[in-house]
């Protein structure tokens, strides 16, 4: 990856080379330092100027296959509040071609059972939080970009997802790319790298 990134003339990012390997890595940094843009151009939803693959796939050259291995949640997420989360769960779903049995497991997981069926604009903070990364997961994508996975989660499921990360990562070689102010749970950071965003560049 090598990224250059401006808003409005504004130098935000500049990452000349930075190779990540299949991995776990929490983004770290201080308000506005450019965590969620480097995210978001990981994730591909975000112009830049260079370059940027995952897997020997190139976003700019390959841009489908590309998005076709990887999935985003941002930190505060927001569906249309008409519709259900069992109906975006189920488009999902049928995109990512998984299994229902996958799905009803991480209903289950998350004890989404009791609201999944009602719209979301009925839904607290935490339940749509759950929804966007139970979102996320679905389909075991290669590359998952997390921005602030655990806002708003109470201790059970903030414990829930950290697992789901950790085995994931663990037994599907998931690479998963995360940002967080929050302090990191040792069992998650274990296993995991931490990069720093500061005066417009990354480091380990
Ligand atoms: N759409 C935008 N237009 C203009 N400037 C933007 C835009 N989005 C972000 N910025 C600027 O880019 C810089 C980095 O913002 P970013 O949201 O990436 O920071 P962050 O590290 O995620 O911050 P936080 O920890 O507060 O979430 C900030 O100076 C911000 O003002």
């Amino acid at each position: 990856m090598n990224v250059t990134k401006y808003y409005n003339k504004h130098l935000i990012l500049e990452i000349p080379a930075l190779l990540l390997k299949n991995g776990f890595y929490w983004i770290k940094g201080a308000n506005g330092s450019g965590k969620t843009t480097l995210l978001k151009m990981i994730a591909g939803l975000i112009p830049f100027d260079g370059d940027i693959s995952f897997n020997g796939i190139n976003l700019r050259k390959h841009p489908l296959a590309y998005r076709r291995s990887i999935s985003w949640a941002e930190a505060e997420p927001s569906y249309p509040p008409f519709m259900t989360g069992a109906e975006l769960i189920a488009l999902y779903q049928r995109i990512r071609k998984a299994t229902l049995s996958e799905v009803r497991a991480f209903l289950d997981l998350f004890n989404m059972h009791d609201y999944v069926d009602s719209a979301i604009g009925t839904y607290s903070a935490g339940m749509v939080k759950k929804l966007s990364l139970v979102l996320a997961f679905i389909g075991s994508p290669a590359l998952v970009i997390l921005d602030e996975p655990l806002i708003t989660l109470d201790p059970d499921a903030l414990t829930k997802v950290c697992t789901y990360i950790h085995e994931q990562h663990q037994h599907s070689n998931t690479t998963f790319i995360m940002s967080s102010h929050q302090e990191l749970d040792a069992h998650l950071l274990s296993s995991g790298e931490v990069l720093t965003v500061n005066n417009k560049q990354i480091s380990s």
